[in-house]
């Protein structure tokens, strides 16, 4: 039914909610009688506005020219606009006549605004007559010329909307938007006492940014970024390869993929033949990275406690190990040692120092050329430096700085992989730790020229002079001395805070960048903030529209309260200006829907299609509307009926 099909009112209302809808006619015009050229004439008839809102009128017996009934009729005003009350009286209203244009429809009237509760402040009940000056009170559009001085009716709706703009801000002093003059004013309207104005708790659903008028790019994860995390998320899920005869379950970890390739050569780690796979842990849902050594039978629980020591070390740059166990599932006796997995990681020799194939650049197939920019060299530096140092502050070595156990999980984020199996594996062999930190240090060294020389051989001893002279070509004096500083004796002195000491302030700069990173990633992270609730929101909401099969429902028609569900979704997405052509306003997209999510009082005026009436609602209405229309959905499809 369309709004207005109730022929006797010629409006709807619905008494169980606050809202009415108002049919929109044109101005009546009454005839003039000859007696009473101007309005003003015949307002004896009329009752004096000072009674209704004061309850007295201090002219009464001084020429005020309305009328004053006896005492006893007059009743003082309780209802504050918003009570229930007061909205039943709105919607027994006399007809609404809008006094402007209505030409872009749904949009929100200047008098719906002004009625702001938090900037337009209510009269002390128990003001006096003295208190007030006479005005014209069948004028609904007179300001006192106190209130804007000798600014037009248009001058001061625009400033009324500057204070709704901030309506959420309440740290917002009023001086700052402008305001000062009517506030100041205000105050000599109502001087005796001050209104109290409320301080509201902060509601921090409206505290967002979301200024973007159109859908540029700029407020939207970067394409590279999305693109990696898109690709990560996907390798995460990618099913295991069928008829690779792998365990269903692994001591609770299941889908069980392959991160290398089981067929061919062995991969070796010292002695032990090993495999790397991706499992995912049946309790918490997480993907581990297991490693296998093949044909391995622990001869002693005493073993694990080196992978329980590691266990408990936490660092930014070093895998984390959760756990080993033993098994039998791959019908042998393997350890597996399990550590947290990184999706679309690549080991540092496979990123860097594994030649590549050719490519074609300009038609041309030429070599790829893959040298490390110095200052990703020395970020790799800092951060491996800052790995070993953890695990040599703890009394424990790494044994396992290698370039094919070195993880880059991320663009120029390395992480040490592999902790702990040379402890679990060499648990019964003398433990000389002070020689093992040494040794990590020259691995280091090993793998800071196999980077520069993209060549494993390169970093043996013997060939150190040449990779020295090599590499001297293209990185700094800086890189050399660190190189041979690694490389040197072992002695007391050769530790790793030294050697962090030494690169003092290359660990600066990779700190700025750090820091650097972390507010980009964190800006992109506010640009994302809303979208997941907003995105919840208009599921609901298109679960809720346009359902055939609600068609000829009388709750969905435009009697019932879901009516107005849809007509919310034209003031939201189907604006139109004045001119009729649709408006693509993302921010009016966005402010209104945080303002549904957050069921802020604030109303907002929704005009049916055909312009014939109107519907003054508060989002909090709205949001209950569609909470319960959702439920109801919700309920019918889990009882079957969908
Ligand atoms: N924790 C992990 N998270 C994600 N991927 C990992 C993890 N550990 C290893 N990998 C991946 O598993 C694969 C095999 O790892 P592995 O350490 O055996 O490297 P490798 O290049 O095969 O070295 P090697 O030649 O010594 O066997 C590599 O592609 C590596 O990126």
């Amino acid at each position: 039914m369309q709004a207005g099909a109730d022929t006797q009112n010629g409006f709807f209302w619905r008494p169980q909610s606050a809202n009415a809808a108002v049919k929109i006619v044109a101005p009546e015009h009454r005839p003039a009688t000859p007696k009473s050229p101007s309005s003003r004439k015949d307002s004896t008839q009329r009752q004096c506005r000072n009674i209704l809102i004061y309850g007295s009128c201090k002219f009464q017996d001084k020429g005020c020219i309305y009328y004053h009934p006896p005492t006893q009729d007059v009743s003082p005003p309780q209802d504050r606009p918003d009570s229930p009350a007061s909205a039943a009286f709105s919607a027994n209203a006399p007809v609404f006549i809008p006094k402007s244009t209505l030409s872009v429809r749904s949009s929100t009237p200047q008098s719906v605004q002004a009625q702001s509760e938090t900037f337009v402040p209510t009269p002390p009940l128990t003001a006096t007559s003295d208190d007030y000056t006479e005005h014209d009170p069948y004028d609904p559009y007179y300001y006192p010329p106190d209130l804007h001085g000798e600014a037009s009716t248009d001058e001061l709706a625009a400033k009324m909307q500057a204070m709704e703009t901030n309506v959420y801000d309440m740290s917002v002093d009023p001086h700052q938007m402008g305001l000062s003059a009517e506030y100041d004013s205000m105050s000599a309207f109502y001087p005796h006492p001050q209104p109290t104005y409320v301080q509201q708790p902060l509601n921090y659903h409206l505290y967002t940014r979301p200024l973007p008028s159109l859908f540029t790019r700029n407020y939207f994860i970067p394409d590279d970024v999305r693109e990696e995390l898109q690709r990560r998320s996907e390798i995460i899920r990618t099913a295991p390869m069928p008829g690779l005869n792998l365990p269903e379950d692994l001591q609770g970890y299941h889908s069980i993929v392959p991160l290398e390739p089981l067929v061919g050569e062995k991969r070796k780690f010292g002695n032990w033949s090993t495999v790397v796979y991706r499992a995912i842990n049946e309790k918490d849902g997480v993907p581990y990275a297991l490693r296998r050594m093949e044909s391995y039978r622990i001869p002693h629980v005493t073993a694990f406690a080196a992978i329980e020591a590691w266990n408990k070390i936490r660092h930014p740059n070093i895998v984390s190990v959760k756990e080993a166990f033993t098994t039998r599932a791959f019908n042998d006796n393997s350890l597996v040692v399990v550590y947290d997995y990184y999706a679309n990681a690549q080991t540092l020799y496979d990123a860097y120092v594994k030649p590549k194939a050719p490519s074609f650049v300009n038609g041309r197939l030429q070599q790829q050329s893959q040298l490390l920019p110095e200052h990703t060299l020395w970020s790799f530096i800092v951060q491996i430096a800052s790995a070993i140092k953890a695990v040599h502050e703890r009394g424990m070595a790494v044994r396992a700085v290698d370039p094919t156990k070195i993880l880059v999980t991320d663009k120029n984020r390395v992480r040490l992989g592999s902790c702990g199996i040379l402890d679990a594996l060499t648990w019964e062999a003398p433990v000389d730790v002070a020689i093992f930190q040494m040794e990590d240090l020259a691995r280091f060294g090993a793998i800071i020229v196999t980077l520069c020389c993209q060549n494993v051989a390169a970093s043996h001893t013997n060939n150190l002079a040449k990779a020295l002279d090599t590499l001297g070509r293209t990185y700094s004096n800086d890189v050399k001395k660190i190189i041979v500083w690694l490389y040197g004796k072992p002695g007391p002195h050769k530790t790793i805070e030294n050697f962090l000491d030494v690169i003092g302030s290359r660990v600066v700069a990779e700190m700025d960048e750090m820091q650097t990173s972390v507010d980009r990633l964190q800006a992109e992270l506010m640009n994302e903030l809303e979208n997941a609730r907003l995105v919840r929101l208009l599921a609901k909401m298109g679960f809720i529209n346009e359902r055939p099969e609600f068609a000829r429902e009388p709750r969905w028609s435009e009697t019932g309260d879901r009516y107005i569900i849809k007509l919310f979704r034209d003031y939201v997405f189907h604006q139109v200006d004045e001119n009729g052509n649709p408006v693509i306003n993302l921010t009016h997209v966005l402010t209104c829907l945080n303002k549904l999510d957050a069921g802020t009082d604030e109303r907002i005026m929704l005009i049916s299609r055909d312009e014939q009436s109107c519907l003054v609602v508060s989002y909090k209405d709205i949001k209950g509307f569609i909470d319960s229309a959702f439920s109801d959905l919700a309920t019918a499809a889990t009882s079957g009926r969908m």
